[in-house]
């Protein structure tokens, strides 16, 4: 596609579809009041529109070629992209909002993504003051490009058994990095392949024969003169992936890589220049990057899933497939029921997890200055928030992302209806920053602790008063004995509070009475896994629907109370389905963020479609170089034969 149509393609259309603008005139709230509440703020919204006024003024923003595009064409145009924000950033001195807010508009479609996400935090984070004061200019201006090298071939998940090691070398003062067999090569880190010149490098600490456990390393891997790789070091791209192939993650192994021993990340612990180690600080410091970007996750997953049901919701509206009654007027798709309960789920979960994902960030932002102010008291209560919710609303939205696509039938699994794309890039959320079942036990392992307090009657902590609460013999009935006590939101909370409270008493008694009956503990925890993962996720309406079996087994509701539940669901759906389209407008996701066909602004969804097919790379000829290669043959053949055949 030309440059010129491709800026056609974007440009919104005064032509709108039909259903799609009726939809918008019945809205009963202001779009506009409820987009400022989701930015934030009015002026969130003005700085977002700044943003994407600069954004898509550039043409490598724009662009809707990248579909047919080659493996090096997208890692190239999403260099591109990150240089661009990259010199954004640092002209217009973005703050750390800015730049995620730039990204998101950029669909964090961009290669060197890890920079701004883990490398400078991690550096904020894990380094000295003098170590800070030295690298974040470099770090900011760009001159280091920078990956977080943690993940193994071998293990991704233990980090105990990490195998990468970093010597100590008292003599020159110096660490020495290697990789000492296969399966300690780093494998995975973002922007490691072919982009970065540093990374921060996760390794065993030896000093003087003794293993000090895992700690961070500022590892030069490239020349910072023309970018080749350093003595011992070798590095690479991964390979092609699902999803995400504008990011050259990559391998990493080193041999004998010497580095000056003021390159150990020295905020949590420190070798002397004489080869002393001192530890400072609590024990799973080293971590906190990875916290960080676990609540990251969380509002990406809102992100993702918005976009998910901004696409189905619209194309819902605009795609008419067969009526109920025969002779009359096909019916909009989102008017069938059993379509509200693929769709409308998507579309409420994401208000709920931008609320969520709002929430647990003014967790994150007060424990994180009480860490940097020394007090690590709600560090353990934090990691198991961003622990859950990060396994939890992954899990929901790739479940819900898919559902999404499928309403959008055939045309769903079409690259130009964008969502399989998204459906891609958001699958491995369930697996990067920690493997949702892994982050479950550890929210469970804390659970657990909360629950031995609860029976010595010790205090808890402030979100697990439920155990408390729930336990005493003169707790309330649940009181659902109509639709309207459905929607009571006091109501909801006790019984999840109940459900809750049955089920991770249920996962400590089975583990307990394990352990009592002479298992080890962690076979005992091994055989109670299912249990305690359970009891470490959370679930509104739809959530006591989906979850049927357990809120009917523990008992917390009467099979009468769940008719009324189930019942309620779908008059609430009902009724959201009036709202559906003002609800998805008031994301105010620009179309070219969006990108996707079915899922555009204006519905005009079939010009569309087909705008983009003309596109494919295969539509560049009307005969196709196959055809001489080898269609035509084949057709020849045949016409032989069929002569042949006609003489006989
Ligand atoms: C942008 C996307 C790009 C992607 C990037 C990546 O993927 S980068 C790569 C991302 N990679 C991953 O995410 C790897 C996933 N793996 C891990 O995070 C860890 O290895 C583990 C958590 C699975 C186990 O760790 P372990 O064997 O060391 O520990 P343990 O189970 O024996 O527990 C010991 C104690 O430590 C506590 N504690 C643990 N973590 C934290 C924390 N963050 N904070 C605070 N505390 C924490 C825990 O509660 C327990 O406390 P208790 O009960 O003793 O008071
Ligand atoms: C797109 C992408 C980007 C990434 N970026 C980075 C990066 O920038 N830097 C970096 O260091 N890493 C990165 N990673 C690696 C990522 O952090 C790991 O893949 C993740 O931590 C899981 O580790 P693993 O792949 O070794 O899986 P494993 O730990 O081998 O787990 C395999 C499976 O075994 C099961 N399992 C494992 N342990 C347990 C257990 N204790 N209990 C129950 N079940 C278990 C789970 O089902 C799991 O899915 C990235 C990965 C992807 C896919």
């Amino acid at each position: 596609m030309a440059a010129a149509n491709r800026d056609a393609f974007w440009a919104p259309s005064s032509k709108v579809n039909p259903d799609l603008a009726r939809e918008r005139e019945s809205a009963t709230f202001d779009v506009r009041e409820l987009t400022h509440i989701i930015d934030g703020s009015p002026d969130r919204t003005k700085r977002r529109k700044e943003l994407e006024n600069l954004l898509y003024s550039e043409p490598v923003f724009r662009d809707v070629g990248r579909l047919s595009m080659e493996r090096d064409e997208i890692y190239e145009q999403g260099v591109l992209k990150s240089i661009k924000l990259f010199e954004w950033s640092r002209k217009y001195k973005w703050d750390d909002d800015d730049f995620e807010l730039a990204s998101r508009l950029a669909n964090h479609d961009i290669s060197m993504s890890l920079q701004h996400a883990m490398f400078i935090p991690a550096i904020e984070r894990l380094a000295s003051d003098t170590q800070k004061a030295k690298w974040l200019p470099r770090a900011l201006h760009y001159e280091m490009i920078g990956t977080y090298a943690q993940t193994e071939l071998g293990h991704g998940t233990n980090l105990m058994e990490l195998e990468t090691t970093a010597t100590f070398d008292p003599e020159r003062n110096e660490f020495i990095m290697n990789s000492p067999t296969v399966t300690s090569m780093k494998w995975w880190p973002g922007a490691l392949g072919k982009s970065s010149n540093t990374a921060i490098v996760l390794a065993q600490l030896i000093v003087k024969g003794k293993n000090h456990g895992l700690h961070p390393f500022l590892v030069p891997l490239r020349s910072m003169e023309d970018h080749t790789p350093l003595p011992g070091i070798s590095v690479g791209d991964i390979g092609p992936k699902m999803a995400l192939n504008c990011i050259d993650n990559g391998f990493l192994i080193m041999k004998n890589v010497r580095i000056p021993r003021e390159n150990m990340f020295m905020k949590n612990a420190e070798v002397t220049r004489d080869g002393r180690f001192i530890s400072r600080g609590v024990d799973k410091a080293n971590y906190a990057t990875m916290v960080l970007v676990r609540v990251k996750i969380t509002r990406w997953a809102f992100e993702s899933l918005s976009d998910g049901a901004t696409t189905a919701v619209r194309y819902s509206v605009v795609r008419r497939q067969s009526s109920l009654k025969p002779g009359e007027r096909e019916l909009q798709v989102l008017d069938y029921q059993s379509q509200q309960y693929k769709v409308l789920p998507a579309l409420a979960a994401s208000y709920a997890f931008l609320m969520t994902n709002r929430s647990l960030h003014r967790l994150y932002d007060s424990v994180h200055a009480d860490i940097m102010a020394g007090n690590t008291k709600l560090l353990a209560e934090l990691h198991c928030q961003s622990s859950a919710l990060k396994a939890y609303m992954s899990e929901v939205v790739v479940q819900l992302l898919e559902l999404c696509r499928q309403a959008c039938g055939g045309h769903g699994y079409l690259a130009s209806s964008g969502i399989g794309l998204l459906c891609a890039s958001s699958a491995p959320l369930v697996t990067v920053e920690g493997e949702n079942s892994v982050l479950y036990q550890q929210a469970a392992r804390y659970l657990m602790k909360q629950v031995a307090k609860a029976v010595v009657g010790d205090p808890v902590a402030s979100g697990f008063q439920y155990l408390l609460t729930q336990s005493s013999s003169d707790r309330p009935d649940i009181r659902i004995q109509n639709l309207a006590d459905c929607g009571n939101l006091d109501t909801l909370l006790q019984v999840y509070q109940r459900m809750a409270f049955s089920v991770v008493t249920g996962a400590a008694r089975k583990l307990q009475m394990a352990i009592e009956s002479g298992v080890e503990q962690h076979v005992a925890w091994n055989n109670n896994m299912v249990s305690l993962i359970q009891a470490a996720r959370f679930y509104a309406l739809h959530g006591i629907a989906k979850e049927a079996g357990y809120f009917l087994a523990t008992p917390t509701l009467t099979p009468d109370q769940f008719e009324l539940v189930r019942a309620a669901e779908l008059q609430a759906m009902a009724k959201v389905r009036h709202d559906a389209v003002p609800l998805v407008d008031a994301f105010d996701l620009h179309d070219i963020c969006l990108h996707s066909a079915l899922g555009c602004y204006d519905g005009n969804v079939y010009e569309r479609l087909y705008a983009l097919a003309q596109t494919s790379s295969l539509n560049k000829t009307q005969v196709h170089p196959a055809y001489y290669k080898h269609i035509r043959g084949l057709v020849k053949d045949g016409q032989k034969q069929l002569r042949q055949q006609s003489k006989l």
